[in-house]
């Protein structure tokens, strides 16, 4: 009836008003925490986040009153938010769970972003931090010993100790998901890809993927094995994990002097230029802005640029591990980036810009629709930008490169530093969370979680640790999201929508046509194309309004996740990596005989 949609729209506009109040509070808490962990700050954030449990809890009380009614309602866009608005979450849980549940998730983030190690060449330093020391080392030294002792070491100062922690924490989560009438918290995270064969379509996306990711990894060891020698890279074995660049093996890019195909041409790590250009992280988040605004997006508030942390504080522990914050106020947006000059953090700084972006352009929807249309599309934003930032195009344009070399060998050179960073991280981006679904869903026994780690660190990225691991390890506890309770399956999502979103922008600003082959999906940039930015701004302003497949449509054109945008990307390489292991006899794939794994009897 027209009274009943009235008093709807009043009722969620009141709600609307009240939580976003309640959100900046909640929200300015926990970002002093994360900028500055102090026992006085935790305690803020401690009681902030029980008072945030009590207002949702009691909006939720006031929704449920409405069951029944709003079902009945004819505008879809109020029923989306009744339906948003009826999962209460980890408020659910009584107060002294809900507090232990906070503490747990606080205290193992705290160890993992206050740990420490020694120094492998003067063991008394023992004050080297993940950023920027343990990343530096792990992407620079080539000392098959230097680097097994930071990875191990790390693994000893993070996983092991929030091994216990994490155990408490999985039962709290699945009494939690339990009282939201899921039946464990790794179904409550696939709630908001609203599909019942969304495991089975990732399980088919990476089918598709798989063979590419066995050529390069092929490719790969052949180059390790070059380096290090067979003794410790075999012809079939899977890789040593700790020589691949980076601290998970999740991005092998900086290990490309060791695998460039074409040495004699021109290096695409700029790294160096942007050192000797002066650029400073300033520098680097204002390229990025200028880019968004290029493309007729909105530019960064003032407040962002007054109130964010884009470099590592000096004498201080942080949470360093990048992220993007919306205050809920329509004004205040901010990113917390521990920034070092280099490539990599270029790529950071767009995707971290994305996240931001995104808040921007749905700001003036209510809180219940403030979200990514899924949580893929929230981490693709910025990198469908770096994807145009990339290109040795884009990079000579903003003077990072002094000359473009067009011809096939620089070609397969750029693919494949593209590839090290995006196909290698397919199977890491998959597995983290096919590792905690069966975790929460009790599939894997708690006297089995390292092992069960070990099994698919082997099977699906077909590495092995550099010395065997145990139960009494927790690897897994020594990459942020585990710790720092982030789902990760929305990474996995994101590398392959961000190649569709991308093929969509390159056609509408004039980049890309299947005819051409002088415009091939890989050389595209987008930079400068309002046709381009408008199309991907209509469907950011969306935000959780939509369902994911009709936001998709209306940038791409199609409803699915499809691995062929991604595949086409990659072809030209694809079919000289096949070429070129099949010169050498490369063994495509792996296998050992090796026990990675020793769980306790
Ligand atoms: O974790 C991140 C970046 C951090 C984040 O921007 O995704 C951040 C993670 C986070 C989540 C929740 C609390 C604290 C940090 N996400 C956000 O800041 C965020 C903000 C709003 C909505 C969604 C996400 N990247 C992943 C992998 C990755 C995907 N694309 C990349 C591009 C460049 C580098 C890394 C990646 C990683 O490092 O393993
Ligand atoms: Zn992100």
């Amino acid at each position: 009836s027209e009274q009943l949609e009235e008093d709807a729209r009043n009722f969620l506009h009141e709600l609307d008003v009240k939580g976003s109040e309640e959100c900046t509070v909640a929200t300015m808490t926990s970002w002093n925490y994360a900028s500055d962990i102090t026992e006085k700050h935790k305690k803020e954030k401690a009681a902030a986040e029980l008072k945030y449990a009590e207002w949702e809890k009691e909006a939720w009380e006031r929704v449920r009153k409405w069951n029944g009614k709003w079902e009945t309602l004819s505008d879809p866009y109020l029923k989306r938010q009744f339906k948003f608005m009826s999962i209460l979450g980890t408020a659910a849980l009584p107060k002294h769970d809900l507090e232990k549940y906070n503490n747990l998730v606080t205290e193992m983030s705290t160890v993992y972003s206050t740990a420490k190690i020694c120094d492998y060449k003067n063991p008394r330093s023992c004050k080297l931090e993940l950023e920027p020391d343990l990343t530096k080392i792990l992407r620079t030294s080539r000392d098959y010993d230097e680097l097994e002792h930071v990875w191990k070491m790390w693994r000893y100062n993070t996983g092991r100790r929030i091994r216990d922690h994490y155990k408490l924490f999985v039962r709290l989560a699945n009494k939690a998901a339990k009282l939201n009438g899921f039946d464990n918290m790794g179904d409550m995270w696939l709630y908001p890809y609203e599909s019942d064969t969304f495991r089975d379509d990732l399980a088919e996306l990476w089918q598709q993927l798989n063979p590419l990711y066995q050529q390069l990894h092929a490719y790969v060891r052949r180059k390790l094995r070059q380096k290090y020698g067979e003794h410790y890279v075999t012809r079939r074995g899977p890789i040593p994990a700790h020589l691949l660049g980076n601290m998970w093996a999740q991005n092998w890019g900086h290990i490309y002097d060791l695998a460039i195909p074409f040495p004699h041409k021109a290096s695409l790590d700029v790294t160096p230029q942007m050192v000797s250009k002066g650029y400073t992280p300033r520098r680097m988040f204002e390229l990025s802005e200028e880019f968004f605004v290029s493309l007729n997006l909105t530019r960064m508030p003032p407040e962002f640029w007054q109130h964010s942390i884009i470099e590592k504080p000096q004498g201080r522990d942080l949470v360093c591990h990048a992220s993007a914050w919306d205050f809920c106020n329509a004004k205040d947006f901010r990113i917390k980036q521990c920034t070092e000059v280099t490539m990599n953090d270029l790529i950071t700084v767009h995707h971290e810009m994305g996240h931001v972006e995104y808040f921007l352009q749905y700001q003036n929807l209510p809180k219940a629709f403030r979200d990514g249309a899924n949580p893929g599309f929230h981490e693709a934003v910025g990198d469908v930008l770096a994807l145009s930032v990339s290109t040795p195009k884009h990079l000579l344009k903003i003077g990072l490169l002094n000359e473009v070399q067009d011809d096939p060998e620089a070609d397969i050179n750029f693919l494949l530093s593209m590839a090290l960073s995006k196909i290698t991280f397919l199977p890491f981006g998959y597995l983290i969370d096919l590792w905690r679904w069966d975790v929460f869903s009790g599939k894997t026994l708690e006297n089995d979680w390292n092992c069960a780690w070990w099994d698919l660190r082997y099977k699906l990225q077909g590495i092995k640790p550099p010395v065997q691991r145990s139960e009494y390890d927790f690897d897994p506890g020594a990459k942020y999201h585990i710790p720092g309770n982030t789902p990760y399956i929305r990474y996995f999502v994101s590398f392959v929508v961000q190649f569709q979103f991308h093929k969509a922008l390159c056609i509408k600003a004039g980049e890309y046509d299947p005819l051409d082959p002088s415009k091939p999906l890989h050389k595209c940039d987008i930079d400068h194309s309002t046709e381009a930015g408008n199309a991907l701004g209509d469907m950011l302003q969306l935000g959780s309004s939509k369902e994911w497949p009709e936001a998709l449509e209306i940038l791409t054109g199609t409803r699915k996740m499809d691995a062929s945008v991604i595949r086409e990307y990659f072809k030209p390489l694809e079919l000289w990596l096949a070429k070129d292991n099949e010169r050498h006899g490369e063994f495509i794939g792996w296998e050992t005989d090796e026990i990675l794994c020793t769980s306790e009897v």
